[in-house]
């Protein structure tokens, strides 16, 4: 069984990530996607966000289009309110899934930064990394990654991105064909990002 993680603040989910997560596991014959939304991000502490109740709830509208995707909280907001680490939700997802070849999946913009993340060796050991582009980013190797341990994946071109979608919803305009509709009549019934 071939599993991966797709971790991301989700803040709200886009037609980006669900196009990311399909092309990932069509390309790389992936049998299921957790699409796991971050407690607390180590490196945007401080930042709000909409809740992790409703970041999952909107998780799960966003993966209905297709049966590999599935909204995971096994990057639920920890008891002690430490931050979560990519490296501990990895280690969790080997424990859970003993028997699988795993994966992690990641947009070329965090992957640029994933240096400053924790113990990144490590990352490469726990998973293999599927690294998409993102219009605006170049797909640059990192020295940290070890070979054979990051596939590219090159056939992403969704130019749309949270922020992008929370301002427009701030101002009241038009999110058709950025969001799923169904993100969209949840955002709309829970009054967020207003
Ligand atoms: N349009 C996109 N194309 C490719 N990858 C993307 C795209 N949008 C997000 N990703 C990737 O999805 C993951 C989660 O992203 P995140 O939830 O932070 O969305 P975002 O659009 O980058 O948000 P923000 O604008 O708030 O930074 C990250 O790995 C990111 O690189
Ligand atoms: O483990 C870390 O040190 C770490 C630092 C920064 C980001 N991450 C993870 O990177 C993923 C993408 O984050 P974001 O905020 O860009 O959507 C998400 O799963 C985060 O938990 C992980």
């Amino acid at each position: 069984m071939r599993v991966a993680l797709f971790g991301g603040s989700f803040d709200p989910p886009h037609a980006g990530h669900v196009a990311l997560a399909s092309a990932a596991a069509d390309a790389f014959a992936l049998d299921l996607v957790l699409v796991a939304p971050v407690g607390k991000q180590p490196l945007k502490l401080g930042i709000q966000s909409e809740s992790f109740a409703d970041r999952m709830a909107m998780v799960g509208l966003a993966c209905a289009g297709d049966p590999r995707l599935v909204a995971s909280d096994l990057d639920r907001p920890r008891a002690d309110g430490a931050p979560n680490f990519t490296v501990d939700t990895l280690e969790t997802m080997r424990r859970e899934f003993p028997e699988a070849e795993l994966f992690a999946l990641i947009g070329a913009d965090a992957y640029l930064g994933m240096e400053h993340w924790k113990e990144p060796a490590r990352l490469f050991e726990l998973a293999q990394w599927i690294v998409a582009t993102r219009p605006g980013f170049v797909l640059a190797p990192l020295g940290i990654a070890p070979a054979g341990r990051v596939h590219w994946l090159e056939t992403v071109h969704v130019d749309v991105s949270a922020t992008g979608v929370r301002e427009r919803l701030h101002q009241g305009l038009d999110c058709e064909g950025l969001i799923p509709s169904s993100v969209l009549e949840y955002i709309d019934s829970h009054r967020l990002y207003r």
